[in-house]
């Protein structure tokens, strides 16, 4: 069974049900954490009855500066919402760690985007090195994750198209909600990946919902293609992608097509136009709520729910 952990400006708690008990440790960062299970064992198995949850300011259980990797359309729901067709090569982006933000904390719009979409997505936090060259099998992967969270991979689209810049369009402040739990997983966790359902709502209506069965490049083949070039290290996060239902949709095929004669600047333009139509970008006042879990609970990441507002 998978141990919930959460962090607060107080330390590490253990989650069990509504309550946590605090971790007796000297960890501060998540490496370090996950370099001191014997404490986190403790807390688990102690008899105190601990703090309602409730009661309780959670913070990101990924504490930067730390490295944080994305897989680009990894979900089949997405490539299609993306207008891909076919095989799609595995790529991976890089996000500013001081992106990543609280599970409850504002996302925080910039004053030149207008286009700010969402993108729930499963968080794998390293609990080893993986050094370059090494290959993933899937019963390697408990020696390599030491668990799951939720995170939001915020994006500014006019900034990310334009400019085809997918770091600048994920990397400001707030850009990365992530929590509130970090599950910590036992190795027979591992089986029961593919039933984890990611679900996102803004104000409450359903925009995506998906499990892991429509995942593309699965985790343990995105660690040994990401091994090819780099390394990672305890504490690293990799976003694995998203399911569909994000705001951004990619145009009709004809319209693709016209659009590809046009000189690009006057294509986004257009494609912009087309955009400003469409409700489903964020805007102040907004509440996100996002969940992973399995159906039976064995797995749960608990529930994130970020308000949007503007930059002052
Ligand atoms: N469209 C886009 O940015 N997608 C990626 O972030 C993804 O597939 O998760």
């Amino acid at each position: 069974m998978s141990t919930n952990v959460l962090r607060t400006a107080d330390g590490w708690w253990v989650v069990r049900c509504d309550r946590a008990v605090p971790v007796e440790t000297k960890a501060v960062t998540t490496a370090e954490l996950l370099a001191d299970r014997a404490a986190v064992h403790e807390a688990a198995s102690s008899d105190e009855s601990g703090t309602p949850v409730a009661d309780l300011v959670a913070l990101s259980p990924v504490t930067s500066p730390c490295r944080v990797v994305a897989q680009m359309v990894n979900y089949r729901s997405h490539a299609r919402d993306s207008g891909f067709k076919g095989e799609i090569p595995p790529a991976f982006f890089r996000k500013a760690s001081g992106s990543v933000s609280g599970p409850g904390e504002a996302v925080v719009r910039p004053a030149h985007v207008k286009f700010l979409d969402y993108e729930i997505e499963l968080g794998l936090v390293m609990g080893a090195s993986l050094p370059v060259g090494t290959v993933v099998e899937e019963r390697d992967l408990p020696s390599y994750v030491a668990g799951l969270v939720i995170t939001n991979d915020i994006s500014a689209r006019e900034v990310q198209l334009t400019k085809t810049q997918f770091y600048e369009s994920k990397s400001y402040p707030t850009f990365t909600p992530t929590g509130p739990y970090l599950a910590l997983l036992e190795p027979e966790d591992f089986t029961r990946l593919l039933d984890l359902r990611l679900k996102l709502s803004v104000n409450g209506e359903l925009r995506q919902d998906r499990t892991l069965a429509d995942m593309i490049v699965r985790p343990a083949q995105a660690l040994t293609l990401l091994a090819r070039f780099q390394t990672l290290d305890a504490g690293d996060l990799l976003l694995t992608g998203t399911p569909g239902g994000t705001a951004l949709k990619a145009p009709p095929k004809p319209v693709e097509k016209i659009g590809a004669l046009l000189p690009p600047a006057v294509k986004w333009k257009a494609f912009f136009k087309s955009q400003a139509k469409n409700p489903h970008y964020l805007s102040r006042g907004d509440v996100i709520t996002a969940t992973i879990a399995t159906p039976d609970g064995r797995i749960d990441l608990g529930e994130q729910r970020t308000p949007v507002t503007d930059a002052k």
